[in-house]
């Protein structure tokens, strides 16, 4: 379905669409295989699926799982809506058709994003869907450690940082309890923070 749609729509950067298994659906199954045994996995949040990547990939293997994928573009929201109803989980998929931002929950066990933006202002548009025992499944690529040092200006965290079965440069990060903070050094000032 994706080869067939990519050209009306295009759902994927085309150079990956030859390899698009390894490029972009095991890309996703491995950060189902990361999920440690004990976590729950009731509710599933990815923000900015795209194609449905990574959520779409969850919600056909983890059979438990409610998956909730928001996607501002009508497009691929057509398309995730199609792959839904061909493979028959529609029942446990929710498609939520606007900006990330603009959502108020649902609280979700696991809140995964793909290629969608930086970690400190996914972190910033996730804390709406975490609860108490939150896994944060993020896949990064070389940048990795450049936008945790970001990140860690503005929010605490707890951080495991795994490597990538798919990409060697790339790496998983595992984050809970997400915090915003205020660090010293930093002040408060009418529409931002500047360092004194
Ligand atoms: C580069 S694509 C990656 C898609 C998919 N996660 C993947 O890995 O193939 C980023 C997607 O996030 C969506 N997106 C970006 N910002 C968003 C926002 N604020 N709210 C909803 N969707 C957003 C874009 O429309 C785009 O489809």
């Amino acid at each position: 379905m994706l080869k067939d749609w990519q050209a009306r729509f295009n759902l994927v950067s085309p150079s990956t669409l030859d390899n698009a298994y390894a490029r972009h659906i095991d890309d996703s199954l491995q950060l189902v295989e990361t999920l440690p045994g004990s976590q729950p996995r009731k509710i599933w949040v990815d923000m900015g699926s795209g194609a449905g990547f990574p959520g779409l990939v969850a919600a056909v293997t983890v059979p438990e799982s409610r998956v909730h994928l928001i996607e501002s573009r009508d497009k691929k929201c057509r398309f995730l809506e199609a792959v839904a109803a061909k493979l028959g989980i529609a029942e446990r998929v929710t498609i939520h058709s606007v900006r990330i931002e603009s959502m108020q929950g649902p609280k979700a066990d696991i809140i995964s994003a793909r290629a969608c933006a930086g970690l400190p202002k996914l972190l910033d548009w996730g804390l709406r869907f975490q609860g108490r025992d939150t896994l944060w499944v993020l896949p990064k690529g070389r940048r990795a450690l450049d936008e945790i040092e970001d990140a860690e200006k503005d929010f605490s965290f707890e951080l495991e940082t795994l490597p990538s079965r798919t990409d060697p440069e790339a790496r998983i990060l595992h984050i809970r309890d997400v915090k915003r903070v205020r660090r010293p050094g930093f002040e408060a000032r009418k529409g931002g923070r500047k360092r004194p």
